[in-house]
């Protein structure tokens, strides 16, 4: 029988280092003879990416856009997250709706009940109970302090809308993050995303082989460690 789907998201503020191990976890976990589904918030379908685009370079009011992002939501799980899990893929997802309560919530502000009534509505997708709500099967957190992720992504690469914002906005980001992981502990891996980048690869990978998920510890390049 063939495994079942694995919904994997990926949080953290910018500059945590995720895009950095994203790929070589999808290479460990296609050598052990999973199929990945490798995809993105917002984005991960043409109507989401053009989504995507809107939010994270045109001004506009927080409720348009937390509209947006669950908008982009539901057409990504309707049209590749639920069938990827349905064919027993393992989904890798850069971001879901932690960075929204993170983001949009801590970050902008913005009502944290309504952000619970979109979740519910959005994520709500046939499943095994009537009222089931689609959530991740673990989320990786990159846990860092703003100033070094402000650091690292100095020059890095040219800020988009979230990246421009100060200081400040990430630590109310980083707060928004853990109240999340607070309320489901069970669902979060917390990494210390402060260690050079070999560290926080086995803390990445120690987390799936604690599940099952992963049969030995491997390198990025999907060999041993
Ligand atoms: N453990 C680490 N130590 C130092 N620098 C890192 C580490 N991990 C990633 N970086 C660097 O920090 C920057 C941001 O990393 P990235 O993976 O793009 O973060 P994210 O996807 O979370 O925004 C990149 O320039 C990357 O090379
Ligand atoms: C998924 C999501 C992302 N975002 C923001 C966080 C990021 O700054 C931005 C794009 O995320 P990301 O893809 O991580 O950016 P990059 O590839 O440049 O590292 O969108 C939200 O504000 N709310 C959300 O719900």
């Amino acid at each position: 029988m063939s495994k079942p789907g694995l919904f994997i998201t990926f949080e953290g503020i910018d500059g945590a280092g995720k895009s950095t191990h994203i790929e070589g976890l999808a290479t460990a976990l296609r050598a052990q003879g999973r199929t990945v589904t490798l995809t993105r918030e917002p984005g991960g379908t043409p109507l989401a990416e053009k989504l995507r685009a809107l939010v994270l370079n045109d001004a506009m009011d927080a409720l348009t856009e937390a509209l947006l992002i669950f908008a982009a939501r539901r057409d990504h799980l309707q049209q590749v997250i639920e069938p990827a899990l349905a064919r027993g893929d393992v989904v890798l997802c850069d971001r879901f709706t932690d960075a929204t309560f993170a983001y949009q919530g801590g970050g902008r502000g913005f009502d944290f009940a309504v952000l619970s009534k979109l979740e519910q509505w959005v994520q709500a997708v046939p499943g095994p109970q009537p009222d089931f709500v689609r959530q991740p099967d673990l989320t990786v957190w990159f846990d860092l302090a703003p100033e070094i992720a402000a650091q690292r992504l100095a020059g890095a690469r040219l800020p988009d809308r979230f990246e421009a914002q100060p200081i400040e906005f990430f630590r109310r980001v980083a707060e928004g993050y853990g109240q999340r992981a607070a309320q489901a502990p069970q669902r979060f891996a917390r990494i210390d995303a402060a260690q050079d980048r070999h560290k926080v690869w086995q803390q990445l990978t120690s987390a799936f082989v604690r599940r099952g998920w992963l049969a030995i510890m491997v390198a990025p390049n999907g060999g041993p460690a």
